[in-house]
């Protein structure tokens, strides 16, 4: 399949994770990206459990008129984004810092953002959760506790720029009944299983 790796969370069962992987061993900061709903946060924490390396959700990284803006209903436009990728981008840095490197969960739903977040920031793979419309709807309407209201999904999708041949991202289709182990697993195949340089 073309474009970016492209992994189905049933054949990759069974892979053994960070442990004994030299790959997956060194410094790395995977970035969970997708749409509103898709599962970043949920998978990113799993995700930063198997590899033992710290998680942080990039919506704690929002300046406090972001959240107002969504909140109310309001797409974010790229202005509004620009200082929330530099602070993730900041937190990354940190990690990379440690040598340790660490999971984060933001939505890099254009190329820009993407390019943004990983120019000068090899240890950076992007894990784009790929989930139908149906799916992301029903996600979002049933969760609670959440800042992001329904009517803004069909804005996720207006802006999302799907990672291109040449992006260091490992694609995950998502469908309704896929668990969030088998997205880890995916993830963390796709990342052992180009030796890295993943595209
Ligand atoms: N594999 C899954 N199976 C069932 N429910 C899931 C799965 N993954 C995520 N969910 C649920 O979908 C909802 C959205 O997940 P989550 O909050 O992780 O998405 P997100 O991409 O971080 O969203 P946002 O960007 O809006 O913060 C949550 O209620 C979560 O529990
Ligand atoms: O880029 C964006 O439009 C926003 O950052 C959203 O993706 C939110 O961070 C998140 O989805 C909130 O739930």
């Amino acid at each position: 399949m073309s474009g970016p790796s492209s992994l189905r969370p049933a054949a990759a069962a069974g892979v053994d994770p960070a442990g004994s992987d030299p790959v997956l061993a060194r410094s790395r900061v995977v970035i969970l990206a997708g749409v509103s709903g898709s599962g970043k946060s949920v998978v990113g924490a799993a995700l930063a459990g198997t590899l033992g390396l710290p998680f942080a959700d990039g919506d704690a990284f929002h300046p406090p008129r972001n959240v107002a803006k969504m909140s109310a209903g309001q797409p974010l436009t790229d202005t509004d984004r620009w200082p929330w990728l530099d602070a993730i981008g900041t937190l990354i840095d940190q990690w990379r810092a440690t040598g340790q490197g660490g999971v984060v969960a933001c939505s890099a739903l254009r190329r820009v953002y993407r390019d943004r977040l990983s120019a000068g920031r090899p240890e950076v793979v992007f894990a784009f959760l790929d989930v139908p419309w149906a799916v992301l709807v029903h996600r979002v309407a049933n969760r609670t506790g959440h800042f992001m209201p329904t009517s803004l999904l069909a804005s996720q999708l207006a802006a999302l720029e799907p990672p291109h041949v040449g992006e260091p991202t490992v694609r995950v289709l998502v469908g309704e009944r896929t668990t969030v182990q088998e997205q880890v697993t995916a993830i963390v195949t796709g990342i052992a299983g180009t030796g890295g340089a993943v595209v």
